[in-house]
Order: structure tokens, then sequence, then C-alpha cells
């Protein structure tokens, strides 16, 4: 493979030591067994980039269809009242709406008690003008001022002792509710919904509605109170300003209105502009290597600029935006306040000095909350969205949950029989079949391989047999139809080892094999060495892997054939009667592979197992192979058998293999 590329080579032991060095002939000719290997290679590229040329229609068709179409995000500008429900709900718990009513009661009660000290503080300034200094009771006021003080402090600590445990449950609540519908949600829901969408919800969404969200509905609901009690309190005294007030107001909410609508499509473009900025980052520090070797700094820190640019543009926009809201609101708020301040000093007013005092002090906080008042609502929309986004993911659809008749008896499964009939699958509701009638009987503790080309379904089988996909007809696994059984169960039941890199947790060896502590080490290393992980290295090797060695999130400090031989023994530990391995194998070379399937042949006997392999000889010596050819059954039956058929697909592939004569001998050594 490297060939066409490299002129020196290296070839490693196991062990990690130099074996040869030199040109690739030289290599090859100093070291046998790479010579082998590098045959071997030649003739299984070969044999695939035929069935490559093949399938090549099949493929084109595959597009056409269109089966993967990834959802389109929705961004919304206002909180729709389905999301802003489920927040409210989980807000108020059981009483969501006795809760508001106590919340906004004791924000009211508060901005009242506000309200009338600051009245009282005048009032009580004013009997020092109508009687003598030596008369006014001073301990009455005090006494009176400092229990509006408690009051207002209590009924403020209370409802917001309140409200942080409200907006700490609704958290969790909706936390809980977006994780389940993640994990319940169907495989094609999966298929079609990028990881990092999904990743977004549940941290920057899920984010929004710890932080933002609470703290904004808080605020919305304090300013809003604090507004109308200050507007009331300047009407109550001066009556004539109950329409300037409301004009105030509406004109207020219509700036406010104008500034959001304009806002909104500044800031979707702001954040269209920040992802490139950040990817184009991301990329240029994973490619540092690269772009050092071609030279290629300048060019990339001329894009990077072009697209920070891009960025600041509407950074600024936004900017702007804000300016002109906070000019307008401001305008408005100095016209309202001075036009009463001219009323008061120079119209006929009755009001008391103390009075007018506290008018104009109200008037002052009345029109400088406005603008506050609309940047609050402001936000709220934007945390609010990251509701709404949330709302639309917990009513994803779900796979059908567990039921008490789903529950199968005790002694489920007690056998690893498997009747397929008349099977049917199709990755979407309304996709195509993928999979057309198929029909076999697998009896307990058999070993069926399962060939057939690129796109014939041998995945597609095995993931219907878990019921990962829609699927038709009746799979009847030890006797029950597993369409009956809820699916937590049957898939606890069946051990797949599916065909992407098998994935490791951070952590000990021990505890990526035995993540519940159930097994003691002699179970745990029967099942390394079945897996054939000691075959890879020596004793004495430094780098031996043992149950105690750490691996790094993914398995990334293991290769892909380690990771796959820890597969094979998690799957072994787990002890399950089916077991399905798609391709399992694949990373691993010739004679561990051969390993790990006699120990699957000899240490696995009653367990029933699909092996879906991509070489030959992993599946030559199994009871029986199934061929597959477009989602359908063309062969079944044992190797020896479907050899003898002259014209049989299975025969066909055997024939058309560079180890035509050993896998022959292998299938009849069976015999
Ligand atoms: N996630 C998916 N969504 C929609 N269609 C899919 C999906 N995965 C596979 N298919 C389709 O199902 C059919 C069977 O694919 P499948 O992966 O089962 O084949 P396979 O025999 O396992 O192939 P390979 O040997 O390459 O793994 C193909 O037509 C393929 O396009």
């Amino acid at each position: 493979m490297a060939s066409s590329v490299a002129h020196f080579m290296v070839s490693l032991g196991a062990n990690g030591r130099v074996v040869s060095h030199g040109s690739i002939s030289e290599v090859i000719e100093q070291d046998d067994k790479l010579a082998a290997e590098v045959a071997k290679d030649q003739e299984i590229v070969d044999r695939e980039s035929e069935t490559a040329e093949a399938d090549a229609p099949i493929k084109t068709e595959v597009t056409a269809d269109g089966k993967l179409v990834v959802a389109e995000e929705i961004l919304v500008g206002t909180v729709s009242w389905p999301a802003f429900k489920l927040y409210l709900v989980s807000l108020g718990g059981n009483y969501p709406l006795l809760f508001s009513i106590i919340f906004v009661s004791l924000i009211g009660l508060t901005d009242l008690t506000d309200a009338i000290q600051t009245w009282f503080l005048g009032y009580w300034a004013s009997q020092y003008e109508t009687q003598p200094t030596s008369e006014v009771k001073v301990p009455f006021y005090l006494s009176v001022y400092a229990l509006l003080l408690v009051s207002g402090c209590a009924a403020y600590s209370t409802g917001y002792i309140l409200y942080i445990y409200g907006s700490m449950r609704a958290s969790r609540k909706i936390h809980r509710r977006l994780i389940q519908a993640v994990l319940g949600t169907t495989l094609r829901w999966l298929d079609t919904t990028p990881t990092s969408r999904v990743l977004t919800r549940c941290t920057q969404d899920i984010q929004a509605i710890d932080q933002e969200l609470p703290q904004c509905i808080g605020f919305m609901v304090e300013l809003t109170v604090t507004i109308l009690i200050r507007l009331g309190a300047i009407v109550v005294m001066t009556p004539a300003f109950l329409l300037p007030g409301i004009i105030v107001g509406v004109v207020g909410g219509f700036v406010g209105r104008t500034y959001m609508k304009a806002q909104l499509s500044v800031k979707r473009e702001m954040s269209n502009a920040k992802a490139p900025v950040l990817g184009h980052f991301g990329a240029a520090i994973t490619g540092l290597t690269s772009i050092r070797a071609y030279g290629a700094q300048d060019a990339f820190k001329r894009e990077s600029l072009t697209r920070i640019d891009r960025y600041t543009k509407c950074a600024r926009m936004f900017y702007n935006l804000t300016r002109w809201l906070s000019i307008r609101l401001d305008v408005i708020s100095a016209l309202f306040t001075s036009s009463l301040a001219a009323y008061l000093v120079y119209g006929n007013s009755t009001l008391t000095a103390s009075d007018i005092g506290f008018s104009l002090s109200m008037a002052v906080i009345f029109s400088s909350l406005i603008l506050w008042w609309v940047r609050v609502l402001n936000d709220l929309e934007v945390s609010g969205n990251s509701l709404e986004r949330i709302d639309e993911y917990i009513n994803i659809e779900q796979e059908p949950k567990s039921t008490e008749s789903g529950q199968p008896p005790a002694y489920w499964p007690s056998s690893g029989d498997l009747r397929v009939e008349k099977l049917s699958a199709r990755y979407s509701s309304d996709g195509p079949r993928v999979l057309h009638d198929l029909s076999f009987h697998i009896a307990s503790g058999e070993r069926v391989g399962i060939v057939g080309r690129t796109g014939s379904g041998k995945s597609s089988l095995t993931l219907s047999l878990l019921r990962c996909i829609f699927t038709e007809g009746n799979v009847y696994y030890d006797g029950i139809p597993t369409s009956s059984i809820n699916l937590e169960i049957l898939r606890s039941n069946i051990t797949i080892i599916p065909q992407m890199v098998p994935e490791l947790l951070t952590g000990t060896l021990r505890q990526n094999l035995d993540p519940f502590d159930q097994h003691d080490d002699a179970t745990l290393n029967n099942a390394l060495r079945s897996a054939g992980l000691f075959e890879m290295h020596n004793d004495d090797d430094d780098g031996r892997l043992t149950l105690e060695s750490d691996i790094s999130s993914g398995g990334g400090n293991l290769s892909v054939g380690q990771r796959q031989i820890l597969a094979l023994a998690r799957a072994m530990v787990r002890g399950s009667k089916l077991l399905i391995l798609d391709e399992a194998t694949s990373a691993i070379d010739y004679k561990t592979d051969t390993l790990i399937q006699s120990s699957l042949r000899n240490e696995l006997k009653d367990v029933t197992q699909i092996i879906v392999a991509h070489r030959l000889q992993t599946i030559m010596d199994a009871d029986k192979i199934m061929v597959l050819d477009a989602g359908k059954l063309m062969e079944f039956g044992s190797p020896a058998d479907l050899l003898k058929n002259d014209k049989g697909m299975f025969r066909a592939l055997v024939d058309d293999s560079g180890d035509k004569d050993a896998l022959y001998e292998m299938a009849t050594g069976k015999l």
C-alpha cells in the first residue's frame, strides 16, 4: 500500500523493536513473515477494488434515494407558548399557578414596601415643618421605617429562595427529560442528526436553562412589577400623568420591538460568522504540522483575518443597534420626567414638597427601567430560543417504551436458538426495504458466518435482530418473538460488536471490561486470553496490557486491533446466549484472528455466534454460511454443502479468493 509513496521502510516487531529497515524490496527480502503478509494484503486490495467497482452502481442508487437527510435546525425569534409552558410547569412543580402567584406577590410586596419607604421618608421629613423638632416622635418613625425595610427584605428573600429552588427543579427536570429523549430515540434520528447538534443541546442550551433563562425570567418579573408600581405611585400622586405614563410605556415598547426585530437577524449573522472563525482556528491548530510543512502560514493568517473581519462587521452593527435603542429610550424617559417636574413645579399642583420629591423620584426610576425592561426582554427571547430547541428535542421520535407485558419469563433466554420468518427491514418508515423476506433457523450454539457484497444487508440484518431499525416479519429468540419483549431486555441479552471502531471509556482496562464490578480477575483474564490479547505481546514487554492498565478517552492509547480485542473480551465476559460480531476482527492480523476464532469456537460452545467477516478464513469453519445479496437470502447451509454448488455465490467468492486452496481445505476439514 505504501510502495507508491515510500522509499524507505521500517518493519516493527510485536515488542516495538525494529526487525528490518531499508528500501521496500530489501525489507521484504529480509523478513519472510512480512513478505507473506504483503502478498496476502495485495490480494485483498485487488479483490476489494474489484468488488468496489462491481458495487459502484448500487452505491450511486443508494445515494440517489437520499435516505440520510440531515434534519434542518430551527431558529426561532420569539419563544412559543408550549416551550415557555414547559419551563413554567417545571418551575412550579405540582402547583405551577400557585407558585407563580406567590412569587409575583412577594416581589410585588417588596416593591410596594420600597415605594412606601421613599414616601414615608418624605412624610417623616414633612413633620418637622408642622411641629417643633422635639415633638416629632423619632422612635415611632424609625420603627415604622425599620419595619418597612425588614418586611421588604423578608418578602424579597423568601420570594427569591422560592424561585431559586424552583429554577433548580426546572433545570433538573428539563435536563432529565432531554437526556431521556435523546437516549430513547430511534437509530434513524441519531443517523440524521449530527452529534455536534446533540452536544450543543446538552451543553450550551442546557447552560442557558441553568443560568440565563431563570435570571432573565426573575429580572423580567421584578422589572415589570417595579415599573407598574412606580407608575401606579405617580398616578396616585398626579392622576393627570396616567395618560403620559401609558404613552411612554407604549412608545418604549414599540421602540423596543423594532430593536429586537432588527437585532435578531444581526445576531443570527453574528453567530453564522463566528462558527467559521472558530472552525478555521480549530482546523489550523489540528493541521499545524501540515501548514508549517507546506509553508502555508500566511495564507491561513489571511483567511483567518478575512473571517474575523466578517464577524467584526456584524458585531459592530450589533453595538450600533444597542446605541440606537438607548438614545431613543433615554430621550423618552427624559421627556417624561422633565414634563412631570415642570407640571409639579409650575402647574397648580396641591402636592407638598415631600410628595413632589416622591413623585419625581418614582418618575426617574420608572423611565430608567424601561430601557432595562427592553434589554431583559431581548435576553429572555435569546435564552428562550434554547428552551425552544430543547423542547423540540424532548418531543423527538422515541423507541417503544418498556411495558409490563414485555417482561419475558425469568428463564429466558435459556438457549441461543434463533428463528427468523419473513424478516424485512428498512431504515425509516418511508424508506426502501434493505432486507427482503429473510427466513432461516439457527440452532443454539451454532456458528454462522454471513457473507455478501458491500451493501448486501449484513449489518442491517444484525441491527434488525436487535430491533434497531424498522422491521416486519417475526424473529423468535429462544422461542419468544423479539417484538413482544421490552427493548432493553432484548438488547441486554444479545451482545453485538458493531462494525465501527469499538468505543472504550476513560479508566482502567478492568473498568472497561467489567463496568459494574461483577466478575473476578480470573474470569476477566480468561476473557482477555481467549480474545487474544496476550498473544500480542510477551510477558516481559514493558507496555504489556493488564487489568490495571489505563485506558484514555475512547481508547485513544490503544491500536484499533487492541480495541477490537478488548471489545471481544467484553462480549465474552457478558456471557449472552447470542453473540453478533460485525467485522469485529477486521483490524487484527491473521495469526491473532485465527487464535480468536478458535477460542470463540472452543470456549463459547453453547453461545450462538453470528459472524460478519471480511476475510473468508474467519468463517470458513463455521457451522453454516449465509450469503446475502441486495438484502435477499441467496444461500444458507454448511460451507462444504455450499461449495458443492458450482453456480453458487459462495463458491464463486471462494474461487475468486487468493487463498482458494486453503479455504477449501478448511471447509472440507470439517466434513
Ligand atoms: N444508516 C442507514 N440509513 C439508511 N440506509 C442505510 C443505512 N445503513 C445502510 N443502509 C443501506 O442499507 C443497505 C444495506 O447496508 P448494510 O450496511 O447492511 O450492508 P453491509 O452488507 O453490511 O455492507 P458492508 O459490508 O459495507 O458493511 C444498503 O443499501 C445501505 O445503503
